[in-house]
């Protein structure tokens, strides 16, 4: 293990390997951050940044977030990331194993989703979920290794129908790349359900594709991030989670519940 500077974050492993034909010595830190040194300079990725990695041959290729310059997502760049390879190569086949391992262990320990039931409702706002989905939401949950069930909604309260019956044990969460509609027909589902209590442990994920988005709009921006399918979905990525309260409707014999946005923590 090579040594770190002070005042850098702890390191889960430093070990000197070879970034673009250079040696230097890399670090992966706590945080989640890999740092080397190139033409002179400290270089870092993103904190919390990996999403996996793979080995090709003798090199690790990390796929990371960083922090995209210009930001094109809803007009500013706070919480907006762009997908980017890191390759290094490490010096020995012992220190490859390590590198992995300590990757593994670090991806492990962060809670993330592994497994999630995707809805996507193509008729929703201006009708650009499936476009979103492909072009946005897609090469972020593979790049994270995070599986997916993907059904799109084929008519009005098809979701509710799905989720009413489905096996929720299978998912980490459902999410839904729609406007506010499709999560609650979600919510309404998973209540009308004999287990409604176990099955609403399941979180549910927005990804802003419909018209007025405020459930998602409003969880984002209590943590400060733009309201775009990018941020949203890194949010889920990294597992981050708040509570909703859910108001229930009654008129007559007829029930209907709604999310109430921000009011528990
Ligand atoms: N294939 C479909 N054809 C017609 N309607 C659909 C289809 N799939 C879903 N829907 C319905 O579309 C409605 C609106 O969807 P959604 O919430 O995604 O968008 P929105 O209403 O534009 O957004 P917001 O609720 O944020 O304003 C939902 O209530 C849902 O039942």
């Amino acid at each position: 293990m090579d040594r770190q500077p002070e005042n850098d974050p702890p390191a889960i492993i430093s070990y000197r390997v070879l970034v673009n034909g250079v040696v230097t010595p890399l670090t992966l830190t706590v945080e989640g951050e890999l740092r080397w040194t190139e033409s002179g300079r400290r270089k870092t990725t993103a904190k919390k940044g990996i999403l996996s990695f793979v080995v090709e041959g003798n090199k690790v290729r990390v796929k990371t977030l960083v922090e995209r310059e210009g930001g094109i997502c809803c007009g500013g760049n706070v919480g907006d990331y762009a997908r980017k390879d890191f390759d290094f190569e490490p010096l020995s086949d012992e220190s490859r194993k390590l590198w992995c391992d300590k990757l593994h262990e670090h991806l492990d320990s962060l809670g993330r989703p592994k497994k999630l039931f995707v809805f996507v409702n193509p008729f929703g706002g201006k009708k650009s979920a499936r476009k979103i989905f492909v072009e946005e939401v897609k090469p972020l949950f593979e790049d994270a290794n995070i599986q997916l069930e993907i059904q799109e909604t084929k008519y009005q309260l098809h979701a509710k129908e799905i989720v009413r019956s489905m096996d929720v044990s299978k998912y980490d969460g459902i999410v839904c790349v729609s406007g506010d509609g499709v999560l609650v027909e979600v919510v309404n589902g998973l209540l009308e359900r004999a287990d409604w209590r176990t099955a609403l442990k399941l979180p549910i994920g927005m990804v802003p594709a419909g018209t007025g988005n405020g459930m998602i709009k409003s969880l984002l921006d209590t943590v400060g991030l733009r309201c775009c399918a990018n941020s949203a979905t890194i949010s889920i990525i990294r597992g981050h989670k708040r509570s909703v309260d859910v108001a229930t409707i009654a008129q007559g014999n007829t029930k209907f519940f709604s999310v109430l946005p921000g009011v528990c923590q």
